[in-house]
């Protein structure tokens, strides 16, 4: 008898603690930042949109302030929407704030070689920056440009000969440059099998990692579920064994290729020098070179989509645009990286894409690497902290007009922000590339990119609607332009490039045949 009460005092206290544990799962901790009520079990998983979660995340930090937490059932992810506190927890505490959020899809998919989301304490984080960072630095600028000025005329040469596929030649300029400083390889053609290949395995690769197609890290429990139970299990095989090959056949090439010495090795040609001193094993140096494609490719592709989308849309700005290049080079030389410096009008244009349709709008999550103490809140360590550049840079208290595409707001002020503002910080110009010791390392090189390839595409070309519809067309609205992934990619859009005078079509043919034919 005395056996039967013990049990069942024991099974209720069981059952008490289980039910208060479940209960408490999804609920805010009274030392976390405030943020929207919570209901047991989901926290606020309930309230996430689907789409555009930089939106919702915008209107909670209005609500609720410039640091808000959410409860995505046990886990925790921080929202900074506010550039004080951007500047005060994560430029001036990095070292405390700079490591990943831990993922399993990621960990069961790339063995933790995906540098990008490696924990700051990793070794595999630690050498990869430091072996890239010499060719990526601001004073590597004069190994950018040759590689940026050769692609560039490429892709002005294959607008020119096969006008109808700009979202290719885009993304063939974009993988072609990542590809060649990183590893000696280019990609000649926009139609080519390396493109399509990259292209499916992006797509896989983003898809594995989120929580719609492999819920695990939501529902840790999940890790468990036997393979003929998992189908993501197989989207992970599929995509990894994707992941190897593209980055194995460029690695292969990079090995392969013997000339380039100094500093005209490829980064992973000189990584592969330098592999054992730093700790690399092959399959990591692999990775090095792949995660550059990846997270360099896609970002700087989105952004030259866009700011052909809004420049297309705003042809006063295109005019202006042109007058202001063709006053300075005239139609017979293309322009190269130096003229850049002369032309404020199209640095503002990049710029104002750059705030307007930022291509990673709650950046990349960083992690505290212990228990965090900010503004009387305790951040717990390893949680997700996103900095919401979109909030910052749609801000109405800082912007005039944010939501409007208006590239004079860099004539006003070095920021862009309202004349006259009373503010405790400036914008600083790499917010869009995130922030302390994760800043982006290829941020330069994107610069780079993205100068040569702007000024001579306006230089080139007429961006016109392709069809009626987006003649008509006057809406900056996102669920009709945008895809929402990892990056904000515009949906595809017909646009019209037409050349803009016939001696621009010799100057752009001369510089390919320049190019093609030299070593650059
Ligand atoms: C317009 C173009 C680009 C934008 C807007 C962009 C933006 C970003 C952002 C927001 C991050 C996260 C930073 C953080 O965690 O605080 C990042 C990381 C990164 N980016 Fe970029 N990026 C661009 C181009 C590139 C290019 C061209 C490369 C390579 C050549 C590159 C390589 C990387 C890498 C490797 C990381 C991870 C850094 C780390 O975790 O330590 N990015 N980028």
């Amino acid at each position: 008898m005395k056996d039967t009460y013990t049990f069942a005092t024991l099974f209720l206290a069981a059952v008490a603690w289980l039910t208060f544990k479940i209960a408490r799962i999804g609920r805010r901790d009274g030392r976390l930042p405030p943020g929207p009520p919570t209901v047991p079990v989901l926290g606020n998983i309930h309230e996430l949109p689907r789409k555009f979660a930089f939106l919702r995340f915008s209107e909670w930090g209005r609500k609720y302030g410039g640091i808000i937490s959410i409860k995505l059932a046990n886990a925790t992810a921080i929202v900074v929407s506010d550039l004080k506190v951007v500047k005060e927890l994560l430029d001036d505490r990095s070292s405390e704030t700079s490591s990943r959020p831990y993922s399993y899809a990621l960990e069961a998919l790339s063995k933790g070689n995906f540098f990008v989301l490696a924990s700051s304490e990793s070794l595999v984080w630690r050498a990869s920056r430091k072996s890239i960072q010499p060719f990526l630095a601001v004073q590597a600028s004069d190994l950018h440009v040759p590689i940026v000025e050769r692609e560039s005329s490429a892709l002005l040469h294959g607008i020119l000969h096969n006008p109808g596929a700009i979202s290719s030649h885009i993304l063939r300029y974009t993988f072609s440059s990542i590809a060649y400083f990183a590893f000696g390889k280019r990609v000649l053609r926009h139609d080519s099998p390396e493109l399509q290949s990259y292209q499916t395995y992006i797509r896989n690769f983003c898809k594995a990692v989120s929580p719609e197609a492999a819920p695990v890290d939501l529902i840790p429990i999940l890790r468990y579920v036997p393979d003929f139970l998992a189908p993501w299990m197989k989207l992970w095989r599929e995509t990894r064994s994707q992941q190897l090959s593209l980055y194995n056949s460029f690695l292969e090439h990079a090995e392969r290729v013997k000339e380039g010495e100094g500093r005209n090795r490829s980064i992973i040609q000189a990584t592969l020098e330098q592999r054992h001193e730093l700790g690399l094993s092959r399959e990591t140096v692999a990775y090095t070179g792949g995660v550059l494609l990846d997270a360099g490719t896609e970002t700087l592709a989105t952004t030259m989509l866009s700011l052909i989308l809004c420049l297309m849309k705003s042809p006063a700005v295109l005019k202006k645009a042109q007058n202001e290049i063709d006053e300075l080079i005239g139609s017979k030389r293309l322009p190269v990286a130096n003229d850049i410096e002369e032309l404020p009008y199209i640095q503002a244009i990049i710029k104002e894409v750059l705030r307007f349709r930022p291509s990673i709008p709650t950046g990349i999550p960083h992690a505290p690497l212990n228990d965090c103490h900010y503004g009387g809140y305790t951040i717990p360590k390893g949680s997700a902290i996103f900095i919401n550049t979109w909030a910052i840079f749609h801000d109405p208290d800082l912007f005039e007009r944010p939501d409007d595409f208006w590239p004079e707001r860099y004539l006003l002020t070095p920021d862009g922000t309202k004349p006259g503002l009373n503010k405790d910080y400036n914008i600083r110009s790499s917010l869009s590339f995130g922030s302390g010791k994760r800043l982006c390392p290829g941020m330069n090189f994107a610069r780079t990119s993205l100068n040569v390839a702007v000024m001579r595409l306006i230089w080139a070309f007429d961006f016109e609607p392709g069809d009626n519809s987006s003649r008509m067309d006057q809406s900056w609205s996102l669920e009709e332009h945008y895809f929402e992934g990892i990056t904000l990619t515009p949906k595809e859009f017909s646009c019209r490039m037409t050349l803009r005078s016939a001696d621009r079509a010799k100057a752009i043919e001369d510089s390919y045949i320049l190019y093609e034919n030299s070593n650059a």
